[in-house]
């Protein structure tokens, strides 16, 4: 789960910056405490940069730009740039500047074009916001209307006073009266396309905005080709065009911030310090430039889709490619690390940005933090990106290394005359190069400077050659140990997985070979089985049958004997007189012979006989055999019908005996009843004799007859047999019977 959608992150993360503004900042603190120190640079002769960090409304624009009632970094910046130069403002505009680092020397038509473009321009926003002309006019007057003056209207601000800096406090020729000259652009990187935000824009809506190029000049600082630079004379101009800008910038709606610039814009100020009128001589250019970078929130945090989506791509690409450059610089710094590539080419804002990461100018790097917590995640990321930048130690070169000073051109790009911020003009950098874009004609140089720079050139490119065949003899070299180590790993991890290959695959075969094994001995068990099942046969008939071949044998051999005999005599008679045999006792011979077959072919027809005899035997045992298994089977199954029936028969056999005992007992009580009916017959027959002694006779009878009565109701009386009515006369007397017996 994102940070975000916990609520307020879990751990504690501290970074490290050069000074953090709270919430209570007001716009002046800010300026005075973290822009102030680069605008004096910058009207010193230093370049600066100053650009915004954070998410989408974290307030980047605010902080640059400010409202009309807050003034931001920028305003304030070119207050404090116009009260600088008060009362030397240059106010022709026929110095321009011109590339990245020169000047311009305009003709009188186009100094007329110049003062066209920007009338029309100024007059774009006056037609639009005539009724709300408040706006901007107010944005300048609020704090501004002390210091607002052109150089018409001459300072009497204390504020103007305290902020002014000499513009020529480095100069030893004090008497020369130095005028500045400020110019100002404006443009935005959207998509990757750099697009002039103080063109015109066309009224059609089909027609698309001219997208400009990047170049570079001979020192191989950036530029933005055609870049329109508009001549300004005080803050409120500046304000005015910075509105028309503004106005022309790429807003699209996204979920997070209504105005929310999908795009990096950078407002830049030109200083051109030159000397007085009448002579006029460029004594320096210096640059400050405000970027506003577009949100750093991610594609999924604003739910952009389509071009929204491609924005944020593009914003998040050059964003990275600005923290890689951070990082790769940051590595560079330090000498026990290998030196990384820089890869400033790869998007335009580092492009633009790259002179001043490589020490040609002052960048302050302004953090934004939107202290919502749903941006918690992106808010850590642009901590952590900057705490990096932070870190990135910015020496900034001295003006006699790596600068090629401006030089000042003619309305049609020649040079017209060199000159220097700090040498003299002897002492100064041969200025005949032409640069990259070939903006310069280098064949009206004269051929003094032509050779001077040309050996320049050439040792730089000697210089320059020694230092990249180094690099490449040292880059090869790595490569080739990080291959040379790349392979020994690839051969170790071959050699490794060979060898688990192996125990598996070795493994696999051993129980392979197990279960084989396994399954033949079951199998060579199954046949073993198999084939004594088949010759299975009973000792007894194999005893009988053994018997029968003793006694064929033996048979045999007495036939064999008498073969032997027979063939004996007829040798006997064959060998001593065969002369005889052939000629006297020849069909005594034949005869002989004739027996022989005869008696051998008894003999066969006996064997094929007794073989066949055995064959049917063999028949006869396995039906036998065959007889006996269902004959065994008729018997166990007899013999459990018969341990069943002998088991219902000892059952009945029980009965019986019981009802025999009955029948016993039912005689013996039958018995005593006719007994009892004899007595009763004698007694009545004696109480009609005696009829004094009837009086106990009849408590006798009373008697019996209550215990015939209480003996109905004994265990004896009910187990008589259901059914049997037990008020009959018969059964009284059995009761009764039985009673007195007892
Ligand atoms: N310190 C501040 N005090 C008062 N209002 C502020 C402050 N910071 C930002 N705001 C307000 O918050 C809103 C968003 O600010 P802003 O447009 O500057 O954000 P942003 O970071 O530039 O956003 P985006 O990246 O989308 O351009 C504006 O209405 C602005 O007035």
């Amino acid at each position: 789960m994102k940070n975000s959608e916990r609520g307020i992150g879990q751990s504690v993360h501290r970074f490290t910056f050069s000074h953090v503004f709270g919430p209570e900042t007001t716009q002046s603190e800010f300026f005075e405490g973290s822009t102030k120190e680069i605008v004096r640079a910058c009207v010193n002769g230093v370049n600066g940069l100053v650009f915004t960090y954070g998410v989408t409304n974290a307030g980047k624009t605010f902080t640059i730009q400010g409202t009309s009632k807050d003034l931001g970094i920028l305003p304030r910046s070119l207050d404090m740039i116009f009260n600088h130069i008060r009362g030397r403002q240059y106010l022709k505009m026929n110095f321009k500047p011109y590339l990245s680092n020169d000047v311009k020397k305009l003709e009188d038509a186009q100094v007329k074009q110049e003062e066209a473009i920007k009338a029309a321009l100024l007059a774009s926003l006056k037609e639009e916001t005539e009724n709300v002309s408040g706006a901007v006019t107010n944005m300048c007057h609020v704090e501004l209307t002390p210091s607002n003056y052109t150089s018409k209207n001459q300072p009497s601000d204390p504020l103007a006073e305290k902020n002014f800096v000499p513009l020529d406090t480095h100069r030893t020729n004090t008497e020369q009266r130095t005028q500045a000259s400020v110019w100002i652009s404006f443009c935005e990187i959207y998509n990757e396309y750099v697009y002039d935000l103080l063109s015109v824009l066309s009224t059609s809506k089909n027609q698309k905005r001219r997208v400009l190029r990047i170049c570079e000049d001979q020192g191989g600082n950036s530029y933005i080709k055609d870049l329109k630079w508009i001549n300004t004379q005080s803050t409120e101009e500046a304000c005015k065009i910075l509105k028309i800008g503004n106005k022309n910038r790429s807003f699209a709606c996204t979920r997070m911030n209504e105005q929310s610039s999908r795009s990096h814009s950078i407002f830049s100020i030109r200083l051109l310090k030159l000397t007085d009128e009448h002579q006029p001589h460029v004594l320096g250019v210096s640059e400050l430039s405000f970027c506003d970078l577009a949100g750093s929130e991610r594609c999924n945090k604003t739910q952009a889709f389509g071009d929204r989506l491609k924005e944020a791509g593009n914003i998040n690409n050059s964003l990275h490619i600005l923290g890689k450059c951070i990082a790769a610089l940051k590595q560079n710094q330090n000498p026990k690390m290998k030196p990384s590539y820089i890869p400033f080419r790869e998007s335009k804002l580092t492009r633009l940005f790259q002179p001043f990461f490589c020490g040609k100018g002052k960048a302050c790097m302004i953090v934004n933090i939107n202290q919502h917590a749903s941006t918690y995640d992106e808010t850590l990321h642009v901590m952590k990106f900057s705490a990096i930048a932070k870190q990135v130690i910015q020496t900034i070169l001295p003006k006699s290394l790596g600068y090629f000073p401006p030089k000042l051109v003619g309305g049609d790009g020649k040079p017209i005359v060199r000159f220097d911020v700090n040498a003299s003009l002897d002492d100064l950098p041969d200025c005949t190069e032409a640069s990259t874009e070939e903006e310069v004609d280098i064949t009206i140089l004269s051929h003094e400077d032509l050779l001077k720079t040309t050996e320049s050139l050439k040792e730089k490119l000697v210089a320059e050659r020694q230092s990249k065949l180094l690099l490449e003899v040292k880059i090869r070299r790595e490569m080739a140990e990080e291959m040379f180590r790349q392979l020994l790993e690839t051969e170790e991890a071959w050699s490794n997985r060979l060898e688990d290959l192996k125990d598996s695959y070795e493994e696999t075969l051993e129980s392979k070979f197990e279960m084989y094994k396994e399954a033949i001995k079951k199998h060579a068990y199954m046949c073993a089985m198999e084939q004594i099942e088949d010759h299975y046969v009973p000792i007894e008939e194999f005893i009988a049958e053994q018997e029968k071949v003793e006694d064929r044998e033996s048979k045999i051999l007495q036939l064999e004997r008498q073969l032997d005999e027979q063939s004996q005599r007829l040798l006997a008679l064959g060998s001593p007189n065969s002369d005889i045999l052939t000629t006297e006792n020849g069909t005594e011979l034949d005869l002989a012979n004739k027996m022989m077959k005869r008696a051998n072919e008894g003999l066969q027809k006996q064997c094929t006989e007794k073989d066949e005899l055995i064959k049917s035997l063999k028949l006869k045992i396995q039906k036998l055999n065959e007889t006996l298994l269902e004959a065994n089977e008729g018997y166990r199954k007899m013999a459990e019908e018969n341990s069943r029936l002998k088991h219902t028969v000892m059952l009945k056999d029980q009965e019986m005996n019981n009802l025999q005992n009955w029948a016993k007992r039912v005689l013996e009580l039958e018995e005593t009843v006719s007994s009892l009916q004899k007595e009763l017959e004698r007694k009545k027959h004696f109480s009609a004799e005696e009829p004094k002694q009837q009086k106990p006779r009849r408590g006798l009878l009373a008697n019996l007859k209550s215990t015939v009565a209480g003996t109905a109701s004994t265990p004896l009386g009910k187990g008589w047999g259901k059914g049997e009515d037990v008020s009959t006369p018969s059964r009284k007397h059995v009761l009764f019977a039985h009673k007195t017996k007892e």
